[in-house]
């Protein structure tokens, strides 16, 4: 059994970490991001202009890839300063939120940047160039009572929707609900184009997807390629330890107020599928199950109509790990799957508002999941909507 926590892996206490010590929270202590909110800095319209000039904010296949030190400059150039605010609901029937820096959710900022042209963060096509991702990992924790955290998400992203976005949020609220962890920082890690799923598009184009998505709807979600630049398939246990690697034996953790640094514990955030994968025989190897729920553990997000506590108490393993497994429930039940969208764009069907405009205009720009069928103006109205007049 490979239980035991390997060199440099946090020494955090699996069945502690998901126990919240005081009871739940008060409206004070309700996070920012799950209330709504006006972006205070409103995009300068002037220096979008000139950003536009330099970058169409366009996708061309040309423009397509920056390089590392281009994409640096980039994004420095354009990243705006995180702005806190406090939000007090205008309906006095509703609890009164007032939020004092503590109570800040770290992710608090909405942000719209679907429209607004802007640079995005672009990862390395090979290993040679790679650099672990954490321009937006959090540099301090902002309650040193609690675990810091950073939810992984792996999974094939092709393309990546709405739903997958989702799921960082769901875990952000049930995060700060239930357990006494700090969400320090959350990625998305395609797949290899090894794995060989049906429908899977070329690991850069997903790469690239995801990118869009989480710079142009997220303040605080990034994309690590690592896992997708390797020569084969990387099982999912060994995309956690990479990430153990980078985030606590090379970062040293996250910084706490006195200067020391904590080394934070870190997580696989999937949906119920995956975890029900792991009861199906030659899927998971029982020394990487023991791994990944012994030494990381999961947050699952229910999907419709599956069961993931009824699941979890049928198999042994989890049962035996349910300490390290967070099941969240969707309360809003948002079932878009890959699968579907990729069957609408060969059906020339609109996949619009089922994920970002900005990745649906990725896919266009590089006729995506088409395969022989053209794609009649996924843009526009389904041809199959007749409006009765
Ligand atoms: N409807 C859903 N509810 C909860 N989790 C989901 C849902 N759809 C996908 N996920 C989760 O999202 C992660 C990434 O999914 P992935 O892209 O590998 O599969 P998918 O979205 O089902 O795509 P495909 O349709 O190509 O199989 C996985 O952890 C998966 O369990
Ligand atoms: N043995 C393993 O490490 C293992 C098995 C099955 C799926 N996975 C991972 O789960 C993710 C999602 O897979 P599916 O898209 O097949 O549901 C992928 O990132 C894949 O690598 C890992």
């Amino acid at each position: 059994m490979e239980t035991s926590i390997k060199d440099g892996v946090p020494k955090i206490s699996t069945t502690s970490m998901l126990e919240k010590p005081t009871p739940g929270p008060t409206p004070q202590q309700t996070p920012a991001n799950t209330r709504p909110s006006t972006p205070a800095n409103k995009p300068d319209l002037k220096s979008q202009k000139s950003e536009q000039s330099q970058s169409s904010g366009e996708y061309s296949p040309d423009e397509d890839w920056l390089g590392d030190h281009a994409a640096r400059e980039h994004e420095a150039r354009i990243r705006r300063p995180s702005v806190t605010r406090a939000w007090v609901p205008q309906n006095t029937g509703g609890p009164s939120i007032q939020q004092d820096r503590r109570d800040v959710a770290p992710f608090g900022e909405v942000i719209d940047l679907e429209e607004v042209p802007r640079g995005i963060t672009r990862q390395a096509r090979n290993l040679d160039n790679y650099s672990f991702p954490c321009h937006r990992f959090r540099e301090n924790l902002i309650d040193e009572s609690k675990i810091p955290l950073v939810l992984v998400a792996c999974g094939s992203y092709s393309p990546i929707t709405y739903l997958h976005l989702r799921m960082f949020e769901m875990a952000t609220d049930t995060i700060h609900e239930q357990t006494n962890m700090e969400l320090i920082a959350g990625y998305f890690s395609p797949v290899n184009d090894d794995y060989k799923k049906e429908g899977l598009a070329p690991s850069h184009h997903r790469v690239r997807m995801c990118e869009l998505a989480c710079e142009r709807t997220s303040s605080w979600l990034m994309v690590d390629a690592w896992e997708s630049l390797q020569k084969k398939y990387t099982r999912t246990a060994e995309v956690l330890d990479h990430f153990d690697e980078e985030i606590n034996k090379k970062r040293g953790g996250i910084r706490l107020s006195d200067g020391s640094r904590r080394p934070c514990k870190i997580m696989l955030l999937a949906g119920g599928d995956l975890i029900a994968s792991m009861g199906e025989p030659g899927v998971w190897s029982e020394s990487d199950l023991h791994h990944i729920l012994g030494n990381f553990g999961c947050v699952i997000v229910e999907r419709t109509g599956s069961d993931v506590w009824a699941f979890l108490l049928a198999h042994d393993l989890l049962f035996a790990y349910r300490g390290n497994v967070l099941v969240i429930k969707q309360l809003i039940y948002n079932d878009i799957s890959s699968t579907k969208v990729r069957l609408f764009i060969r059906r020339g069907m609109s996949i619009r508002y089922l994920l970002p405009n900005s990745v649906i205009q990725y896919i266009e720009r590089h006729s995506l999941y088409r395969d022989a069928e053209p794609v009649k103006a996924i843009f526009y109205q389904s041809p199959f909507v007749r409006i009765e007049t």
